[in-house]
């Protein structure tokens, strides 16, 4: 790893700790900022009674041998070797007691930082503009965050539960040796503690590099995985689930060599650690012999050194896993934070104010917008749609008319012109009440993946259930619920999968007439549905648009008929406009294209009363042997 990269590194460590530390001390919790002092309170009498421990041991060992040192600290009833023993076996106790105390009281302070990560994280991606959501995986989104919100626990953990800890005990252990036994002991100590963590910081750098190789890859085949079965239907319509199975087994692949590597390291950093750990006690435990044998020290003073080191062991052997566990922390919180710093691109101006609907007069003025700097989509739009009049946008494919919508909604802001509603431009006014003020029944409706009363009652959450019936029966979708055998309480599936594509809309249209906007957008609101049933919900969506401001954006001219305007656009630009009869004498586009969808409908009219006149042919033919 480069010096570069080092730096750059532990800055953004730096600036990732900085932003964890209001979940660490929450300031508006009192509660948890008292947890957070009593369990680093219990931290230090753990650590000072962990240090007792081996006291005990050594004295238990001199009574036992005999020694003429006896301990100084304790009082004679105290000094025998059973009660010396039982001492250090209580100690013992204690200390792990003290621990559990820690532990315990800092819980909730962990989890605390979970749960409110993770709700700001989730608030933050629902702030975030249409286009964050279209250009990311929602796979490898879902990743982020699940990793991020286990990484802030991973180092609430390890930093304050396991670092911190160990160098007080490192500490400590340093200053009895040196006031004991002499500087030599503490030199070597502090030698063979900084080759071991040198050593672990080295290897597990190492290793970092080869588990991000595998978070990558447990990324990437999630991600495949996820997108492959969100396509389920499409991967059947072309046969394609050996090719999916290959991708995703490719991605596999690669988590699988990462994975094998991750253990096959983790041998040679247990190997490398305990070759150090070892050297380093060989030598001070012939330290200890020689002054045994020369008589200043004794055999107890031999077996506490022994025990001291053995103790530090304990925290030294996870001192790796914890430098990784925290390192992998930080990058996995590092990513959720700087999710959290992605700027959302439509906000609300700081003098944003209500829209207030008077009549709901929509307007487009000049309207210039492009997705991407060089591909204008809309190129100087104006129209109007008076107040409670609908008007029918229509227009070849990818001509802009979903756009409009779009943009009408505000997930995205224009490049040039303005929206106005009621005189209020969309930017002057706050998205959450221009989206109240806006129903929208949209080209492809996806459901959540819960019951149909649920779904419909997301127009407007404290409706009652008369008025969720009343919604669903203006939607004509009664029938159909009615029919299932849970009714309302049916579950509809994955993204609303169970539903065919005229009952999902159906949904829709229930859902926004629960609502009951001022202004409506039906998108092709009846495109999924065959001419009979577009038929029978038209009235349904005359319904729901009367005394409404409409925009419809339609490309089967028939149900645009009755609206009060046509605009007819085409490349980003208005072609033509005005009322169907107008447009139809004109005889430009709308007419040719009016002329090209009847001679299809008039088409597919014939093929199906063919199609059935030849059934019956088929069904005469069949029976007439019998009836003869
Ligand atoms: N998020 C996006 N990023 C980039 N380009 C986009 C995006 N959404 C749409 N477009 C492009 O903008 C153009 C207009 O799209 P729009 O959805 O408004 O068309 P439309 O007239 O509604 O078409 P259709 O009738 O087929 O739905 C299309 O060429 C489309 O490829």
């Amino acid at each position: 790893m480069s010096g570069k990269t080092v730096s750059a590194d532990s800055g953004s460590t730096f600036k990732t700790l900085v932003n964890l530390w209001p979940y660490m001390w929450p300031s508006e919790r009192a509660d948890l900022k008292m947890r957070v002092v009593w369990a680093s309170v219990f931290l230090i009498a753990s650590k000072l009674t962990l240090i007792a421990v081996p006291y005990f041991f050594k004295w238990a060992t001199d009574a036992l041998a005999d020694d003429a040192h006896s301990p100084w600290l304790l009082p004679a009833f105290l000094a025998t070797p059973v009660m010396l023993v039982v001492a250090y076996n209580l100690m013992r106790i204690i200390q792990l007691g003290f621990n559990q105390l820690r532990d315990a009281l800092f819980a909730r302070v962990g989890q605390y930082a979970v749960r409110q990560l993770a709700y700001r994280t989730f608030v933050h991606m629902h702030e975030l503009s249409l286009r964050f959501h279209l250009e990311r995986r929602t796979g490898g989104l879902s990743r982020i965050i699940e990793r991020g919100t286990k990484g802030i626990e991973t180092i609430v953990r390890f930093t304050v539960l396991n670092s911190i800890p160990t160098v007080l005990e490192f500490a400590l252990t340093a200053v009895i040796f040196a006031v004991a036994y002499g500087w030599k002991y503490v030199a070597v100590v502090a030698i063979t503690v900084w080759l071991y963590i040198w050593f672990t910081i080295k290897a597990s750098d190492w290793r970092i590099d080869i588990r991000r190789d595998m978070n990558d890859s447990d990324t990437d085949a999630n991600t495949k995985a996820i997108d492959s079965l969100l396509n389920f239907e499409t991967v059947k319509y072309f046969g394609n689930e050996a090719m999916e199975a290959r991708r995703f087994d490719r991605a596999m692949a690669r988590y699988e060599s990462a994975a094998t590597r991750i253990w096959t390291s983790l041998g040679w950093l247990n190997f490398g650690q305990g070759v150090i750990f070892g050297i380093g006690m060989m030598i001070i435990m012939a330290m200890s012999a020689i002054e045994v044998k020369a008589g200043t020290q004794t055999v107890g003073d031999f077996v506490f050194i022994n025990a001291m080191l053995m103790q530090l062991a304990v925290p030294l052997n996870f001192i790796g896993f914890i430098y990784r566990e925290i390192r992998q922390g930080l990058t996995d919180i590092e990513q959720m934070f700087d999710l959290l710093d992605v700027k959302a691109e439509v906000i609300d101006s700081a003098h944003a104010a209500p829209l207030r609907i008077k009549a709901g007069k929509v307007e487009f003025r000049d309207v210039q917008f492009s997705y991407e700097p060089d591909r204008p989509i809309l190129k100087g739009i104006s129209f109007e749609v008076p107040a409670g009049k609908t008007v029918a946008i229509v227009g070849p494919s990818g001509a802009g008319k979903s756009t409009i919508s779009r943009l009408l909604f505000r997930f995205y802001d224009v490049q040039s012109g303005s929206i106005l509603i009621d005189g209020q431009d969309v930017r002057e006014v706050t998205q959450e009440s221009l989206r109240s003020s806006i129903g929208m029944v949209p080209q492809d409706t996806v459901l959540f993946n819960d019951t149909i009363a649920y779904n419909i009652r997301y127009g407007r959450i404290a409706a009652s259930e008369e008025e969720v019936r009343r919604a669903a029966e203006l939607a004509q979708i009664t029938t159909f619920i009615e029919g299932l055998p849970e009714g309302y309480e049916a579950m509809v599936g994955e993204r609303g999968l169970k539903l065919s594509g005229g009952e999902k809309q159906r949904v829709a249209i229930a859902r926004t007439i629960l609502k009951a906007p001022p202004i409506l957008i039906l998108d092709e609101a009846t495109s999924a549905l065959d001419t009979h049933t577009e038929q029978e919900i038209q009235s349904a969506l005359d319904l729901v648009s009367r005394d409404r401001t409409t925009i419809v954006i339609a490309h089967r001219l028939s149900t645009v008929i009755s609206a009060d305007e046509i605009i007819v656009l085409k490349e980003g630009n208005i072609e033509e406009r005005g009322t169907h009869a107008a447009l139809l004498a004109q005889g430009g586009l709308y007419a040719s294209m009016w002329d090209r969808q009847r001679e299809a409908t008039e088409a597919e009219e014939r093929l199906r009363i063919a199609r059935e006149t030849d059934e019956m042919g088929v069904i005469v033919r069949q029976r007439t042997p019998e009836i003869i």
